[in-house]
């Protein structure tokens, strides 16, 4: 499974925001609408997010391929301002947005840059994706045997170059065997564990609970889960992480019934100039993502809306990090240092 494709030049994209009921694929060959399909979500996850970024960035060098140097360099700048302007979390972004900035700069930000360009945002997508698999190798080795496992949001191939990366973990569990029930958050407001999570594990034939964000707490109690494992927007030095809204809620349940709480990520997502996650810049999106369904009033007019996309979860909350790199564990910040510093 698969949410960005890139061929001929041209990037086409699955329409998340029609899943499960449509798959439909967007053509763009204009880096404007792929940086509005990053803003309207028909795009998302941290990963994922990335690799549109360089794809958007190589559609725009093509654009104004034309210019003289000089017109081309500006031209290049504010379209390199207008995608780093569409979500302000997840790091992966603003990581893919600096190599191909690099790359540029090596052709001194000339035209002369494009094929280098187009193979460094494939370079970037291809990656990713082996990223993903060395994250399922290493996380799948944490996973108890028979283990019901508890997920949030979706961190799989649909936020990703492909495979995932919290769901890389439970495929590669699953295909050894050792996955009994994997609960899906459904994640409000956007339920992105209703729409993509369950769409992506059913289709894999992977045994999948649908649940609503408020359950996972007595199923906790209940003894069905042995090990959370999500994804991450953006992680800082010392493992304190972002993350869709409600993750914060789920690691203090863990915590308090004594559950492991793992997040998963590629080292593209780890951002060791931020000391703590009190740095983090947390998206605020539009508050009818809360009130209305696909249209359908849930609220009354005049409610105070609040819609942060992402909360921080600390570090002392979090058992392991499981990276491309392998499992890290506390002390965090010495350890990220030693395998991405
Ligand atoms: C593999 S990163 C997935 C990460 O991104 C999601 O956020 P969004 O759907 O708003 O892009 C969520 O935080 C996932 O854990």
């Amino acid at each position: 499974m698969e949410a960005i494709r890139f061929k001929n030049d041209i990037l086409y994209l699955l329409d998340q925001t029609k899943l499960p009921a449509e798959e439909v694929w967007i053509e763009y060959t204009d880096y404007r609408a792929a940086a509005e399909a990053i803003v309207t979500m028909v795009v998302r996850g941290a990963p994922a997010i990335g690799i549109t970024a360089a794809y958007a960035y190589f559609l725009a060098a093509k654009e104004y391929s034309g210019q003289p140097a000089i017109q081309f360099s500006a031209s290049m700048a504010r379209a390199r301002q207008k995608i780093a302007s569409t979500r302000p979390t997840a790091l992966n972004l603003f990581w893919a947005l600096g190599r191909m900035d690099s790359v540029l700069e090596r052709f001194g930000r000339s035209p002369s840059a494009l094929p280098s360009l187009r193979a460094a945002a494939q370079e970037i997508h291809r990656e990713d994706v082996e990223m993903n698999r060395a994250i399922g190798r290493f996380g799948a080795a944490v996973v108890p045997q028979g283990a019901g496992i508890l997920t949030h949001c979706n961190a799989g191939a649909l936020a990703t170059g492909g495979y995932g990366t919290a769901l890389g973990v439970i495929r590669a569990a699953h295909s050894q065997g050792k996955v009994s029930m994997v609960y899906a958050d459904e994640t409000r407001p956007l339920l992105q564990g209703a729409r993509l999570t369950a769409y992506e594990l059913v289709r894999d034939g992977i045994p999948t609970t649908l649940i609503t964000d408020s359950m996972s707490g007595s199923l906790m109690r209940m003894g069905k889960i042995q090990m959370v494992v999500l994804g991450a927007d953006r992680v800082a030095a010392n493992g304190d992480f972002a993350n869709k809204i409600g993750t914060y809620s789920v690691a203090v349940l863990a915590k308090h019934h004594g559950i492991p709480f793992y997040t998963a990520m590629p080292g593209s997502t780890i951002d060791l100039s931020l000391p703590s996650g009190e740095e983090i810049v947390i998206e605020q999106r539009n508050g009818r993502e809360i009130s209305h369904i696909r249209d359908i009033q849930l609220a009354p007019e005049g409610a105070i809306l609040y819609n942060p996309a992402f909360d921080v979860t600390p570090h002392s909350l979090v058992t392991g990090i499981i990276t491309d790199k392998g499992v890290v564990y506390p002390p965090f910040e010495e350890n990220l240092r030693a395998l991405f510093g």
